[in-house]
C-alpha cells in the first residue's frame, strides 16, 4: 500500500476513535491526556500511540474550537509526525492539522518548536492552538522581538513554542555565544555582556521543529544567514567619509566610471572611477583613510543610491532604515545590512548614522534546523522546491490532496506598456467585480506600488484599504473586512502567506473574492501564495495578473536591453500588448528561481567550508570572533 493509502487508512480509524472520545467528561479526558504523557515519557514508541495521541486531541480541538479534523488533515498530520513536508493547498487548515504531530511530539516533554512565517502568525497560532494544547495539558508559548531573556526562558519551557525563524535562530546564536563565554573558548564575554542580559541559555534544546510556510523558511529565508553583530563605535572620520561618499558619487557616470550589476546587486568602480574619486577635494578628515576604502565606501554608496529603494526594500520608521522582506512584505525589525550598506543607506537619506557592526555569530537557516532531532513542515507551495528539500535538508515532499475539490477559476494575464496603463485597467476591473458584489484583493510588490494604485484609486473615488509594512498593527481588523461585500483591499505580500481571509455570505453568493496581482514576484510560490487567498475551503474565487514593462522583474535585465524592448512594444490604445508578451515575463521569472537556487547553494558551501575551519581551529563553528 503506497503512503497516501496508508495515512488515508489510518485517518478513517482516528476519525471513528475520536468520535468514540465525545462521551467523555472533562476530568476523564484530562485522565486521558496525562496517561498519553505517561506513556511518551515512559518510552513507548510514539508510532504506536499515534492513533490515540491524534484521536484525543482531535476532540480536544472540537472542544477547545468546534472544529473536527478532516480526513486530509489527518493525512497531512501523519505526514508532518514521518517528517516530511505536506504539501496542503492554501486554505486547507493547516494550522489545524499541524496541532495533531505537535501535541503528539509535545508529549514526550522535550519541548517543539512551531516555527511560523511572521511575528503576526506566532502569535495568533499560539493563542489560537493554545486553547487546544490547554485541554490536553500541555503549555503553550510564543517568542517574539521585543521580549526579555527571562521571558524568553520562560516561554521556550513550556511544551510548545511558537516563533519565528529568526528568533529561533537569535536566541540560538545567543545561547551559543553564553557557551562560549563559559568554555572560555573564546573572547565571547565582550558580545556577552552587550548582547545578553543574563549567562543562562534560554533555549533547553532542538528536539523537533514543526516549520510553517516551510517554502518560504527553509527555502527563500535561507538565503540570508542570521548574523549577530558586535557594534563598532563609528569614528569622525568613517562618519565623515560615509557623508561625503553620498555627494561624491554625483560625479560620476555609470558605464565610464563604474559598472552596476542590478541583478546582483553589485557596483564595481573602473579605472576612470578611481581616478576620478582620487582627485576629487575631501574634507581633512579623511587624510586618515586610506585610499582602498574610499573606493569601496563609494562602491557601497552607489549600491545603496542605485540598488536599495525607499517602501521597496527598505521603509524609514521613526528616523531608522527599517528593512522589508521581499518575500512577506514584511519589516524586518533588528535586521541590519552588513559590510556597511546600512550604514550607506543611512547615509543616502541622511539619517544618523547607526554604529556598524562586525560579524560576531552566524548561522544559515539551514545549519539551524539541521540541529533538531526532527525536522518537518506544511506548505502550499512545496512541490516546485523538491529536489532542493531533499538535497538541503532530507525531507520529503507528500501531497495531500484537497478536502474539497478547489474551484479557483484564472483569468488570462493581460500585459502593458507601462505601470499607468496597467492601473488603469486594474481600476476598471476592480469596477466591474465591485458592481458584482464581490470582494476584491490587489496584490502589490512594495509598499511604494501599493500608494501609487491607491493614489489612482482615490481619483476614482473608489473606497479602499491599504495593507502595508506601514500600516501592520491594523493588519488583523483589515484582514477581517477584506471579504466583505464591496470591499478593496490594496495590499503588499503582508496579505500573502498565511492570511485567512473569512468570506461573508453575499460574497460567497456573488462569487467569492477576486485576487489581482499587479506583478509577478521572484518566485512562482510566492505568486501562487497571493492568488491562494481566494477560493479556500471549496469557496468560489478567483484571479487574474496585471503586468507591465515597468514591472519590478524586468529590472533583471540590462537598461540597454529593456529599452530596446519597449521601443519594440507595439501597444493598442489602451496601451495593452498581445499575450504573447507574457512568456517572457514566465521565462525571466523561472531564469531568477533558478538564479536563487544557485546562490543558496554558494552559501551553503561557503558556510560548509568556514565550518571546517573553525572546527580544525578548535573554535565553536558559529561563533566568528578568535581571540584577539
Ligand atoms: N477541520 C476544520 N473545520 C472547520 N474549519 C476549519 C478546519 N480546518 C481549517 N478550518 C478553517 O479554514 C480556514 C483556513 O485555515 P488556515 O488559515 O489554517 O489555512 P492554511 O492551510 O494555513 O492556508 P494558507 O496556506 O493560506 O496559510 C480557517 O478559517 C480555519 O479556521
Amino acid at each position: 500500500m503506497d503512503r497516501l493509502a496508508y495515512w488515508r487508512k489510518q485517518a478513517r480509524l482516528i476519525i471513528r476513535r475520536s468520535e468514540a472520545l465525545q462521551s467523555l467528561s472533562s476530568e476523564e479526558l484530562a485522565t486521558f491526556a496525562r496517561e498519553m504523557k505517561w506513556k511518551a515519557r515512559s518510552g513507548v514508541s510514539l508510532s504506536q500511540i499515534l492513533p490515540e495521541a491524534f484521536a484525543l486531541t482531535i476532540e480536544a480541538s472540537h472542544r477547545a474550537l468546534g472544529k473536527r479534523h478532516y480526513e486530509v488533515q489527518i493525512m497531512g498530520a501523519q505526514a508532518i509526525f514521518e517528517g516530511h513536508i505536506a504539501e496542503m493547498q492554501t486554505g486547507e487548515g493547516k494550522t489545524l492539522t499541524a496541532v495533531l504531530p505537535v501535541a503528539l511530539r509535545a508529549f514526550v516533554g522535550k519541548g517543539v518548536h512551531v516555527v511560523t512565517a511572521n511575528d503576526y502568525l506566532a502569535a495568533r497560532d499560539a493563542e489560537e492552538m493554545g486553547q487546544v494544547y490547554q485541554q490536553l495539558g500541555l503549555t503553550t508559548g510564543c517568542v517574539t522581538q521585543d521580549m526579555s531573556d527571562s521571558e524568553r526562558l520562560e516561554m521556550y519551557a513550556r511544551d510548545i513554542t511558537y516563533g519565528t525563524a529568526s528568533e529561533m535562530g537569535f536566541d540560538f546564536l545567543r545561547d551559543r555565544i553564553k557557551k562560549g563565554a563559559d568554555s572560555g573558548l573564546l573572547s565571547s564575554r565582550k558580545i556577552f555582556t552587550e548582547e545578553t542580559e543574563s549567562s543562562m541559555p534560554v533555549q533547553r534544546g532542538h528536539y523537533f521543529a514543526m516549520i510553517d510556510e516551510a517554502d518560504s523558511i527553509l527555502i527563500d529565508e535561507a538565503r540570508t544567514p542570521l548574523i549577530i553583530g558586535v557594534q563598532e563605535k563609528n569614528k569622525d572620520a568613517v562618519i565623515s567619509l560615509y557623508r561625503w561618499c553620498r555627494t561624491a558619487i554625483r560625479n560620476l557616470e555609470i558605464n565610464r566610471d563604474f559598472l552596476f550589476d542590478q541583478r546582483k546587486r553589485t557596483v564595481f568602480l573602473t579605472e576612470s572611477g578611481c581616478r576620478h574619486v582620487t582627485l576629487m577635494s575631501k574634507p581633512v578628515l579623511l587624510d586618515t583613510i586610506d585610499t582602498e576604502q574610499i573606493y569601496q565606501h563609494i562602491e557601497k554608496a552607489l549600491t545603496a543610491e542605485l540598488a536599495f529603494e525607499k517602501d521597496r526594500d527598505y521603509v524609514i520608521d521613526d528616523g531608522e532604515i527599517v528593512i522589508v522582506d521581499e518575500g512577506t512584505g514584511r519589516k524586518m525589525e533588528g535586521r541590519k545590512w552588513q559590510e556597511g550598506l546600512h550604514q550607506a543607506v543611512e547615509a543616502k537619506e541622511r539619517l544618523d548614522l547607526t554604529e556598524s557592526t562586525g560579524a560576531a555569530a552566524r548561522i544559515t537557516i539551514q545549519a539551524l534546523f539541521r540541529h533538531y532531532e526532527h525536522l518537518a513542515g506544511m506548505t502550499g507551495t512545496a512541490l516546485q522546491a523538491r529536489s532542493e528539500f531533499k538535497r538541503v535538508y532530507n525531507l520529503k515532499v507528500s501531497v495531500i490532496p484537497t478536502n474539497r475539490p478547489c474551484i479557483r477559476t484564472g483569468s488570462p494575464t493581460r500585459v502593458f506598456v507601462d505601470q499607468s496603463s496597467k492601473f488603469d485597467a486594474v481600476i476598471a476591473e476592480v469596477k466591474t467585480h465591485i458592481m458584482g458584489g464581490r470582494a476584491v484583493l490587489i496584490g502589490t510588490p512594495s509598499v511604494e506600488a501599493s500608494h501609487a494604485l491607491s493614489i489612482k484609486m482615490k481619483e476614482e473615488n473608489l473606497p479602499h484599504t491599504v495593507l502595508n509594512a506601514l500600516y501592520h498593527d491594523q493588519e488583523a481588523e483589515i484582514v477581517k473586512q477584506a471579504g466583505q461585500r464591496g470591499r478593496i483591499t490594496i495590499a503588499t505580500n503582508m496579505a500573502g502567506r498565511g492570511t485567512d481571509i473569512l468570506l461573508s455570505e453575499e460574497v460567497r453568493k456573488a462569487g467569492g473574492l477576486h485576487v489581482i496581482a499587479t506583478e509577478m514576484h521572484s518566485s512562482k510560490r510566492i505568486d501562487r501564495q497571493l492568488i491562494g487567498r481566494s477560493a479556500r475551503q471549496g469557496d468560489p474565487g478567483s484571479y487574474q495578473f496585471f503586468l507591465s514593462l515597468d514591472d519590478e522583474l524586468l529590472r533583471v535585465m540590462r537598461p540597454s536591453q529593456l529599452q530596446s524592448l519597449k521601443r519594440r512594444a507595439n501597444p493598442n490604445s489602451n496601451g495593452e500588448l498581445s499575450s504573447s508578451w507574457v512568456r517572457r515575463f514566465e521565462s525571466l521569472q523561472g531564469n531568477l528561481e533558478k538564479r536563487h537556487v544557485h546562490l543558496r547553494k554558494q552559501l551553503l558551501k561557503f558556510d560548509k567550508d568556514q565550518k571546517k575551519k573553525f572546527r580544525q581551529m578548535g573554535l565553536d563553528p558559529y561563533l566568528e570572533v578568535a581571540e584577539s
